[in-house]
Formats: structure tokens, C-alpha cells, sequence
């Protein structure tokens, strides 16, 4: 997606999360079932008495991983420390962090899959054995010290579990698979939301917002600002349908919440490529976007809206694809025939094999 389009799940500035997040478990709208099995997980820890198991959050990006390690935290009454995978360049910086924890902490590394090698294998005791090895000098004179650290929880998150290596995910007791929010949890969202920023939302204006957010809180959020600042002045600051309607279109935003890149890659497919199947870098060249962006971006709502699906050969637009682009499906173009005959080709895990 274009990084100034407001329909991105990515982070934008100006998005001020922090005012938004829910803060304890209850307040998180949605996830009934990532909800459930992570209440089982902490309340089982805390009548033991030991630190929960390391939790590994997996999901597109905006769905409330960040909130949801900060809510762990919350309700184990611990303090969250925060890093990221890129910045654990060196096994040393994850070290200093490592000795630094207390008892009970929660550490939270946000990207877990791109941490640097050697910081990985440093974690790998550190989750199993609370103890780290810290190498002092260098060649055959090297020496390795163990150092004991607290017990503490990690709450990884990733965007792309399917890259983590087999030992880092198989260190994590549990693992939450986020999924994309319905429009009725949606909407709960930007009510909610709506409440906390004083906006005068009414219920056909959250159902218009919330049907166009893609299925992502953050983009819900951000759609709300939006209409709020047209509500207020190109209109009276109430936000109503209408009032949502017009907003949204002034950014581009369509019914199905598409923006301009889902819509060129969509057009690309179909009308350059004849409906598919083409591989996602020859996609992405043909809109001038990084394939890592169409891939991680644009890809995992327009497979969820059932518009695009992901087949050996690789992408193909199915008949709702073409529909919304106003144009007639071919009699081969998925969704039209029936769906065992196209089903056994379609293969999500094989996308990354298409190009
Ligand atoms: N279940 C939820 N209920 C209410 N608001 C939510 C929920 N999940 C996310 N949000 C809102 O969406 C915003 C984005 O959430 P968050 O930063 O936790 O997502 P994320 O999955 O960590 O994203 P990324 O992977 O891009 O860092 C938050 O500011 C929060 O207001």
C-alpha cells in the first residue's frame, strides 16, 4: 500500500495508539478465542505462582499484538520491557536487556523474525533455561560466562510466522493466531474509540466506517479520525453515514475498504494479466510497488475478501475481482465454477513458491 494511504494497517504518524489501546483483557474487543486460551495460559501461571509460558502473537500487522503484550503485562501486575527484532543486532544488545529483567517482567520483541542470528541462539537458552552465555574475547582465547536471569515471560510477535526457524517457535508454550476482526467487532471498535476521542458517532456512521476498515482495528481508528476532521469541517461534527460516505472518498477509501493500491493490483491482474495466474513479483513491477508490500500489505485482505486467491502457478483474480472492477468474470475465473473444482488449486503455503 502506498505509505500515505490512510486504509495502510502499517503505522502512520499522527495515529496516537496509545490513547486508543485497550488496557486489560476485557476491553480487548474481539479474538474470542485468542482471548479465552490466553486467560487459561495466565490464570493457570498465576495459581502456580511461576511466570506464564512465552507467548508468540501471529497476525497481520494492526490487530493488537502490541496491546495485546501490554495486557499480558497488565494483568500479571508486571512491567512490559520493549525491543524488536531489528534492533537486537548484536547477541550483546539482547544480553544487556536479558540481565536487566526482574523477576515476572514481560519482554516483548515486536518482529521477532527478523532478529540477527546470533541474538536468536542467545534466546534459545534464555526462554528454556533463563540463563544466557556471554562470549568474553575473541579466537581460541574466548570464553564463555554463564550469567542466570530472572524468570520472565517473552511475548514475541510476528507478522510472518511462517519465517521463524523451527527452534524459536517451538520455545513458545502458545502461540496466538490473530485473525482479521468481523465488521460487528469492528464496529465495537470505532464506538468504542469514538467514546474516548468525544466524537459524535452515530450507529449507521459506525457501521460505514467499520465496513470499510479491513478488517483492522488500527485502520478503524484511523478511518475515524478522518471522518471526524471532515465531519467537523465540511459538516456539523456529527458523523452519520453520509457523513463517512463522503469522507472516505475523499481518501480514496472504497465500500469494500480497497484503497488505490488494491485497486491497481487488482486492475493489473485482470486487465494485464488477463485474470492470472501470475507470480507476485511480475505483480508488483506492474504497479510499481515492492512486492514485500503487495505481498504483506495488499494480499492478506484481498485473499480474506475473496477477491484474489493464491494457486501453484501463482495469484489469480476470482469473479468477485473482476465484478467489483465492473467488469465480466471469465468462465474460469474462480468463484464462478464450482468450488471443487477450483478448490484442490488453491493453496495458500504455496504463494511463496509462485515466483
Ligand atoms: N481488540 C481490540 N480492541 C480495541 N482496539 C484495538 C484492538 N486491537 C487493536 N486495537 C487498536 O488498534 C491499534 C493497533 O493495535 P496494535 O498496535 O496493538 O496492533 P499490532 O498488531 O501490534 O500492530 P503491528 O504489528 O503493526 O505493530 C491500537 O492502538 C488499538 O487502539
Amino acid at each position: 500500500m502506498d505509505g500515505d494511504s490512510v486504509a495502510t494497517p502499517e503505522v502512520l504518524p499522527g495515529d496516537d495508539e496509545a490513547t486508543l489501546r485497550p488496557k486489560r483483557l476485557t476491553e480487548f474487543i474481539g479474538q474470542e478465542r485468542v482471548r479465552e486460551q490466553l486467560e487459561l495460559v495466565l490464570q493457570g501461571a498465576a495459581q502456580r505462582g511461576t511466570p506464564p509460558d512465552h507467548v508468540l502473537l501471529a497476525g497481520p500487522p494492526g490487530l493488537g499484538k502490541t496491546s495485546l503484550a501490554m495486557i499480558i503485562a497488565a494483568e500479571m501486575g508486571s512491567a512490559l520491557r520493549l525491543t524488536s527484532g531489528p534492533a537486537l543486532e548484536r547477541a550483546g544488545d539482547l544480553a544487556a536487556m536479558l540481565s536487566n529483567l526482574v523477576e515476572g517482567d514481560v519482554l516483548f520483541i515486536d518482529e521477532i523474525h527478523r532478529i540477527a542470528r546470533p541474538a536468536e541462539e542467545m534466546l534459545y537458552l534464555a526462554m528454556e533455561d533463563f540463563r544466557v552465555d556471554v562470549v568474553v574475547g575473541k579466537g581460541p582465547g574466548a570464553t564463555s560466562i554463564p550469567l542466570e536471569i530472572a524468570p520472565f515471560t517473552l511475548v514475541g510477535a510476528t507478522t510472518r510466522s511462517g519465517t521463524l526457524t523451527g527452534p524459536l517457535r517451538d520455545r513458545f508454550g502458545f502461540t496466538a493466531h490473530m485473525e482479521f476482526y468481523s465488521t460487528e467487532e469492528l464496529d465495537r471498535v470505532v464506538r468504542r474509540s469514538a467514546t474516548i476521542l468525544g466524537v459524535d458517532l452515530r450507529a449507521d456512521g459506525a457501521t460505514e466506517i467499520a465496513g470499510r476498515s479491513r478488517g483492522t482495528p488500527r485502520i478503524a481508528n484511523r478511518l475515524l479520525r478522518r471522518v471526524r476532521d471532515f465531519a467537523e469541517v465540511r459538516a456539523d461534527g456529527v458523523v452519520t453515514r453520509d457523513v463517512a460516505r463522503a469522507a472516505l472518498e475523499v481518501y480514496d477509501v472504497d465500500e469494500l475498504g480497497l484503497d488505490r493500491l488494491d485497486r491497481a493490483v487488482l486492475g493489473a491482474l485482470v486487465r494485464s494479466f488477463g485474470g492470472g495466474p501470475v507470480g507476485v513479483s511480475t505483480l508488483a513491477v506492474a504497479v510499481g510497488e515492492e512486492a514485500s508490500t503487495v505481498e504483506e500489505v495488499c494480499e492478506p485482505y484481498l485473499v480474506r475478501a475473496g477477491m484474489l486467491a493464491r494457486t501453484p502457478r501463482g495469484r489469480v483474480a476470482t469473479a468477485s475481482a473482476w465484478s467489483h472492477l465492473g467488469l465480466m468474470p471469465p468462465v474460469n475465473a474462480p468463484g464462478l465454477m464450482a468450488p471443487t473444482l477450483f478448490g484442490s488449486d488453491i493453496d495458500s503455503d504455496a504463494a511463496h513458491t509462485a515466483d
